[in-house]
C-alpha cells in the first residue's frame, strides 16, 4: 500500500514554482537598449516591454488634446494617461538572415486600440517626449502601466527553463525605480558619435524623403529629414539625454548594482549573447555562448 502511494507520488507532475526573472536595461538614447532587449527577450523566451513607447503614447495624447509642454497645462495629462488603454506587443520580426543569426522581433504599440507604432515616432513626439516624461504625476501613471504590462508579459512568456518566466524591459529608470529588485540590471552606453551614426543608419534604412526629425527614437524610425546631418542627430540625442539626466523625478542614472556595458566597439551579437548568458548564469542554467565572456 505504502509502495503504491509512493509510486503515485513519483508519477504525479511536480509543481515547479515559477520565479519571475526581470532584466532591466537602461541607458542614454540610441545606445541600443531596445534592439538588444528585444533580441535578449527572444533568445530567453521572455516577454518584452519598451517603456519609452508608453511615454511616447502619453506625449501623443498631449499633442492630440492640445496640451502644451507648460507644466500647468499638463495638470490633466496624468489622468488622461491613467485612463488610456496602452498596450505594447511583441510581434514576429524579420527572420534571421542565416543559421545562428539573431532575431530582433518588432514591437507594436496600441493606444485605445489604435496602432500608433509609427505615430509615436513623429518629429513632434520626439521634440516633446522628454518634457512630458519629466512630469511627476505622468511618471506615476506610466509606472502603473509598466508594472501591469510587465506582469502580463511575464505570465505569457515561454521561457526555455521551466522554473523561470521572465520579462525584459528597457528605458531610463527601470533598474533604479521601476524594478529596483530586478535580477539583472544592465546599463548600456556608447559614445555620442557612435550612437548618432547608428541612429542615422537606422533611420536611413527606413526609407527616403524629408519626413522625420533628427532623432526619431528606437523602433519603426522615420527617415531623417533631408537637412539633418549626423551632427544634428548627435546634438538632438545629447539634448534628450540632458533632459533625462537632469530631471527631478527618476532621472537617468546607473543603478549601483548594474552591469555597465559600453558597446562603442562591440558587435550587436556579442552584447546580446553576453547579456543573455549573464541572465542564464543568474538563473542557474548553463551559458550558451562561452566565447562571449565580457
Ligand atoms: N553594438 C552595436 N553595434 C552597432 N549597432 C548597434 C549596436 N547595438 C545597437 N545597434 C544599433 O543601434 C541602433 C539604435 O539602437 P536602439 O534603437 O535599440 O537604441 P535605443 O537605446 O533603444 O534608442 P532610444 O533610447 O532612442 O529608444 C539600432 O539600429 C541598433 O541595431
Ligand atoms: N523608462 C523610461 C523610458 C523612457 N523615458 C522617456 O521617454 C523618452 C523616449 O524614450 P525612447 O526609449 O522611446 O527613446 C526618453 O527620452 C525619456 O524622456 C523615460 O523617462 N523613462
Amino acid at each position: 500500500m505504502l509502495c503504491r502511494a509512493a509510486a503515485v507520488l513519483r508519477r504525479a507532475p511536480r509543481a515547479v514554482p515559477r520565479r519571475a526573472f526581470t532584466v532591466a536595461i537602461d541607458g542614454p538614447a540610441a545606445s541600443g537598449k531596445s534592439s538588444t532587449a528585444r533580441a535578449v527577450a527572444h533568445e530567453l523566451g521572455f516577454g518584452y516591454i519598451d517603456s519609452g513607447s508608453i511615454y511616447r503614447c502619453a506625449t501623443l495624447l498631449a499633442l492630440r488634446q492640445g496640451i502644451s509642454d507648460a507644466a500647468e497645462d499638463r495638470a490633466g495629462l496624468a489622468a488622461l494617461v491613467g485612463q488610456a488603454d496602452i498596450d505594447v506587443r511583441i510581434r514576429p520580426g524579420p527572420r534571421p538572415a542565416g543559421p545562428g543569426q539573431i532575431v530582433v522581433p518588432d514591437v507594436q504599440v496600441l493606444l485605445d486600440g489604435e496602432d500608433v507604432s509609427r505615430a509615436i515616432r513623429s518629429p513632434e513626439v520626439n521634440r516633446l517626449v522628454a518634457a512630458v516624461a519629466s512630469d511627476g504625476p505622468v511618471r506615476d501613471a506610466v509606472l502603473r502601466i509598466q508594472r501591469s504590462l510587465a506582469a502580463a508579459a511575464e505570465s505569457l512568456s515561454t521561457a526555455r527553463h521551466p522554473a523561470h518566466g521572465g520579462v525584459v524591459m528597457d528605458g531610463r529608470d527601470i533598474g533604479t525605480a521601476v524594478f529596483p529588485n530586478a535580477e539583472l540590471k544592465i546599463y548600456l552606453d556608447a559614445s555620442a558619435m557612435a550612437r548618432a551614426i547608428r541612429r542615422w543608419d537606422q533611420m536611413s534604412s527606413q526609407g527616403n524623403g524629408p519626413a522625420g526629425s533628427a532623432d526619431a527614437g528606437n523602433a519603426q524610425e522615420q527617415p531623417p529629414a533631408a537637412h539633418s546631418s549626423v551632427e544634428d542627430i548627435a546634438r538632438e540625442l545629447e539634448k534628450r539625454d540632458y533632459t533625462d539626466i537632469n530631471r527631478k523625478h527618476s532621472p537617468l542614472r546607473i543603478a549601483p548594482d548594474a552591469v555597465v556595458i559600453d558597446n562603442t566597439n562591440m558587435t550587436f551579437e556579442r552584447q546580446v549573447h553576453a547579456i543573455a548568458d549573464l541572465a542564464r548564469e543568474r538563473m542557474g542554467v548553463p551559458r550558451r555562448h562561452d566565447d562571449d565572456d565580457m
